[in-house]
C-alpha cells in the first residue's frame, strides 16, 4: 500500500522521526543529499547548476544539495530569497556549511545552466506567491531549462495539487518519504514532471500513528480483496450482474458495460431492457443474456431472482422520472448497485431522495461514478469548486451520499463514506473517447457481483480500466477495452 500524506501529515512524520531520535538536521542532510543525487543524474561534472533557495527548510535542502553538488564537481550558483540572517534552525545550520557565495537572484544565473534546482518553497507554502518570489518563478519558467523541484514545484500546494498563484513548471520533482496528493492530482501532476520519492530516515512505523486515509490506487491496495474462480466453483458462485438498459437505439452503452462485467469475472450477466428493444440487443450479444423489463415493476420482477446480486443503472437509460423510478426499485434490497451517467443526472433535483434511499439499507455497497459534469449536477457545483481539492470533493460527496464515489478524469479519485480515498495514476489520455465510462461502470458491477467490497471493487476497476487502455494507447476505442482486459487480469492473477 502506498500512502499519500498531506503536508500536515508529512509534518507529523517529520516530528515523529525527530522524537524517535533522528535529528531534523539528519533529515535535511538526507533530503538535500537525495536532491543532489537526482541532480547528478541530469548533469555531468563541470556542468552549471543554479540552486534557488527559499527562506525555510525547503531552502535548507537546497543548501545541502549545493554543497554536495560542488563536491561532485558541478559549478553551482546559489541564490537565496530573503536574507541569510533570516534563516532559522536546520536551514541556518546547513547554510553555515555552504562555503560558496550566496547571491540575490538575477536572471543571468539561469543562462546556459544544465539544471535549475527549485528549493524556494515546499510544504510551508502559506499563501500564493507574489513579489520577488513570483518574478523568480516567472523567470525560471521563461528560461526553459530543466528544473528539479524539491518536494513540490514552488507555488504548488502539495495537499491539494492546486496553485493559487504563480507556480514552477518542473521537469522532475523529488519528494520525501511518501508522495503527497498534489503529486497525483491535476494540475499538480503535470507541474511536477517525473516524481521520485527519497527515503530520508523516517521509519515506516510513524504511519501507524498518522493513519493516512489517502492512497495511490495500485494493486497492493486491493489485490487481496479480488475474487478469483475456485476449482469447486460454478458460474453462480461468481455472481450474476444485471445491467439495466433502455431503448434499442441507445443499446451501445449497456452492451459495453455488460461485456465488461463479464470480462471482469461475473459468472453471468443479464441486460434487462424493454421488450421492443430486445431484438436489437439480441442481435449484438452472445454470452450476455437478456430479460424483459418494460418499466420499474418489470425490473422488480427481474430482480425477484436474488441471485442477481449486483445491478448497474445509467448507461443509455435516459434522464428522467422513469430512470429515477428504476433506481428506486433497484435500491430496495441488499444487492450492490452502481449508478452511472443518466441514473445520476436523474436525481439532479432530488438528490436528498437518492441519499435517503442509499442510507435506508446499511452495509450494502452503492457506487456512484460521475464525471465532473455529472458530479456537479448531483452534488452541486459548489461541492466541486469550494472543496480544497478534487480528493476532498469526492470525500465530501461520499460522506453526503453514503456511497462510494468515483470522481472520474485523468486523476480519478475513489472515495468512501469512511474517508478512505485512492487517487488513480494508472490511466491513459486515450480513455477520453466515447463509451469508456460505460466500460468502467461494467467492470465495477462485475467486481461487485463477485462479492468484492465496494471500495475495492471501484478502485480495482479504475486501475484495470486504465491499465487496459495503457496497453493499447493510440487508436483506442471503448470497444477495444474488453479484449484488453484479460491481459491485465492475467498480470493481477499472477501477482505482477
Ligand atoms: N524536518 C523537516 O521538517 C524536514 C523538512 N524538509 C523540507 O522542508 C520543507 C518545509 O519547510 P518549511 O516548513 O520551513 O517550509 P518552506 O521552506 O516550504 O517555506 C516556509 C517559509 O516560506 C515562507 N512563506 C510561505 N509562503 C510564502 C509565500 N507565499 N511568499 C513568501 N514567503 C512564504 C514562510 O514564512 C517560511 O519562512 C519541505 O518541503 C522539505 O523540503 C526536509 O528537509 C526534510 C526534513
Ligand atoms: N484525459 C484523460 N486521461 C485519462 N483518463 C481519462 C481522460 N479523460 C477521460 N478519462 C476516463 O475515461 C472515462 C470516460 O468516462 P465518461 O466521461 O463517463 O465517458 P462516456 O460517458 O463516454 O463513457 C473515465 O473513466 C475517465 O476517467
Ligand atoms: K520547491
Amino acid at each position: 500500500m502506498i500512502e499519500l500524506l498531506t503536508t500536515q501529515e508529512m509534518g507529523q512524520a517529520d516530528r515523529l522521526a525527530i522524537e524517535g531520535g533522528t535529528s531534523g538536521l539528519q533529515l535535511m542532510e538526507a533530503a538535500g543529499g537525495a536532491v543532489a543525487e537526482r541532480a547528478m543524474r541530469r548533469t555531468a561534472p563541470g556542468d552549471r547548476v543554479a540552486i534557488l533557495c527559499g527562506p525555510g527548510n525547503n531552502g535548507g535542502d537546497g543548501f545541502v544539495a549545493a554543497r554536495r553538488l560542488v563536491e561532485a564537481g558541478r559549478q553551482v550558483r546559489l541564490a537565496l530569497l530573503g536574507s541569510r540572517e533570516g534563516l532559522r534552525g536546520d536551514a541556518a545550520t546547513v547554510a553555515g556549511l555552504w562555503e560558496g557565495p550566496v547571491e540575490r537572484f538575477s536572471v543571468d544565473m539561469l543562462d546556459g545552466v544544465g539544471l535549475v534546482v527549485d528549493a524556494l518553497f515546499g510544504a510551508g507554502l502559506a499563501r500564493p506567491l507574489d513579489g520577488e518570489a513570483a518574478s523568480i518563478v516567472a523567470a525560471v519558467n521563461e528560461a526553459g531549462r530543466p528544473v528539479l523541484a524539491v518536494d513540490v514545484p514552488s507555488g504548488l500546494d502539495g495537499t491539494t495539487g492546486r496553485a493559487q498563484g504563480p507556480v514552477v513548471r518542473a521537469t522532475e520533482t523529488i519528494t520525501f518519504f511518501r508522495r503527497k496528493p498534489g503529486h497525483l492530482l491535476l494540475p499538480g501532476r503535470s507541474l511536477c514532471g517525473e516524481v521520485s520519492v527519497a527515503e530520508i530516515g523516517i521509519s515506516q512505523g510513524v504511519l501507524g500513528a498518522i493513519l493516512p486515509q489517502a492512497f495511490v490506487n495500485e494493486p497492493a491496495l486491493w489485490r487481496s480483496a479480488l475474487a478469483w474462480p475456485q476449482p469447486d466453483g460454478h458460474k453462480y458462485s461468481r455472481g450474476h450482474a444485471l445491467v439495466v438498459g433502455g431503448e434499442g437505439w441507445k443499446s451501445g452503452a449497456p452492451r459495453l458495460a455488460a461485456g465488461a462485467a463479464l470480462r471482469a469475472g461475473a459468472g453471468l450477466v443479464t441486460i434487462a431492457a424493454p421488450f421492443r428493444a430486445l431484438p436489437i440487443y439480441a442481435s449484438q450479444l452472445t454470452a450476455v443474456m437478456l430479460a424483459e423489463a418494460n418499466n420499474p415493476d418489470g425490473l422488480g420482477d427481474v430482480l425477484a431472482d436474488e441471485r442477481k446480486n449486483a445491478v448497474l443503472l445509467g448507461p443509455g437509460l435516459g434522464v428522467g422520472a422513469g430512470t429515477a423510478a428504476m433506481v428506486k426499485v433497484a435500491l430496495c434490497g441488499r444487492r450492490a448497485i452502481v449508478l452511472d451517467a443518466d441514473a445520476l443526472t436523474s436525481f439532479e433535483a432530488r438528490r436528498e431522495d437518492l441519499f435517503a434511499m442509499i442510507a435506508a439499507e446499511a452495509g450494502r455497497d452503492v457506487v456512484l461514478t460521475p464525471h465532473e459534469g455529472e458530479f456537479a449536477r448531483l452534488f452541486g457545483k459548489e461541492t466541486l469548486t469550494e472543496a480544497p481539492s478534487k480528493l476532498e470533493a469526492a470525500r465530501a460527496a461520499a460522506r453526503a451520499s453514503g456511497a462510494i464515489v468515483v470522481l472520474k478524469g485523468s486523476d480519478t479519485v475513489v472515495a468512501g463514506p469512511d474517508g478512505r480515498a485512492a487517487v488513480n495514476e494508472m490511466s491513459s489520455p486515450f480513455l477520453a473517447t466515447a463509451g469508456t465510462g460505460d466500460v468502467l461502470a461494467g467492470i465495477i458491477v462485475g467486481q461487485l457481483a463477485q462479492g468484492v467490497a465496494g471500495f475495492e471493487a471501484a478502485a480495482s476497476a479504475v486501475w484495470i480500466h486504465g491499465a487496459a487502455a495503457a496497453r493499447r494507447g493510440p487508436g483506442l476505442i471503448s470497444e477495444d477495452l474488453q479484449a484488453l482486459m484479460p491481459g491485465v487480469l492475467a498480470g493481477l492473477a499472477a501477482g505482477v
